[in-house]
């Protein structure tokens, strides 16, 4: 699997980046991680962190004795997608094969449920196309112009994204090449995938699996995983 952060969290505005902060006396990027430890289907996590990070072994002293199956990190890019696309390179350099099912799940999500995540691999035996957890929108939804909102749009059929996401390695590096290529902007692997015609499976996972994005988010990390009563 592949865990990118080399991210800056630029809207979360803080010195460090994002999944290095401390949520309940661990880094972000620690509980991240943490939700795949010990599951026996996953050979191989590769993160993917900022060049500068890497040089100065930063991350080492962040994480502690790196647990097996964590691979030495490789350096990202300017985006999200490359820095995935570098992580999918490197899981072909260690072994890994096209056909091998990837996971690719953010750092900065640290809320993953245990729970969610065995549905997802479980329902990749009926995802031939691949699949992503998911949250159906529950909100009322506004256009917004000029500051005032102009129309509602109909949430039926909605669904918000959330990582893990499963798909075939292989083909997963070749949609994310194909839109470097064509300059597309993409925000997550599902939608690199639809634009090579592939009909990622919705695999219904909790809402409280957030992305800590701006700085309130981490707030609410923290109480989500006190709420779970767990350890720091
Ligand atoms: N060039 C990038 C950008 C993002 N990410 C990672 O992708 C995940 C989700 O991205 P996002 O929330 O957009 O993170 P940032 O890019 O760090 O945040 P911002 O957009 O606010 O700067 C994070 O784990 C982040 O570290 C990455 O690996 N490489
Ligand atoms: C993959 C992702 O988590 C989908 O929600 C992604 O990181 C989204 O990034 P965004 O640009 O903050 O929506």
């Amino acid at each position: 699997m592949v865990i990118p952060a080399g991210g800056r969290g630029q809207r979360f505005g803080a010195a460090q980046a994002k999944q290095y902060v401390l949520l309940r006396d661990r880094p972000v990027i620690a509980h991240a991680l943490a939700a795949f430890l010990g599951e026996p289907r996953i050979a191989g996590i590769q993160l993917v962190l900022p060049g500068e990070d890497i040089a100065t072994g930063a991350w080492r002293e962040l994480l502690g004795p790196v647990p097996a199956p964590l691979l030495p990190p490789v350096v990202g890019g300017g985006l999200r997608a490359d820095s995935v696309r570098h992580g999918l390179e490197a899981l072909l350099r260690q072994g890994a094969v096209p056909s091998d099912w990837v996971l690719v799940h953010d750092a900065a999500r640290p809320c993953l449920r245990r729970e969610d995540l065995l549905r997802l691999l479980e329902s990749l035996a009926n995802a031939p196309q691949g699949a992503l957890l998911a949250v159906p929108v529950a909100d009322t939804l506004k256009r917004g112009e000029d500051g005032c909102s102009s129309g509602t749009v109909d949430r039926e059929g909605l669904w918000r994204a959330l990582t893990p996401q499963a798909f075939p390695l292989g083909a997963l590096l070749v949609a994310l090449e194909a839109a470097r290529a064509e300059h597309r902007q993409i925000t997550d692997e599902a939608s690199a995938m639809e634009a090579q015609g592939w009909r990622p499976r919705l695999i219904p996972g909790h809402g409280d699996n957030i992305k800590v994005t701006l700085s309130d988010d981490l707030m609410l990390a923290a109480a989500i995983l006190a709420a779970r009563g767990e350890e720091g």
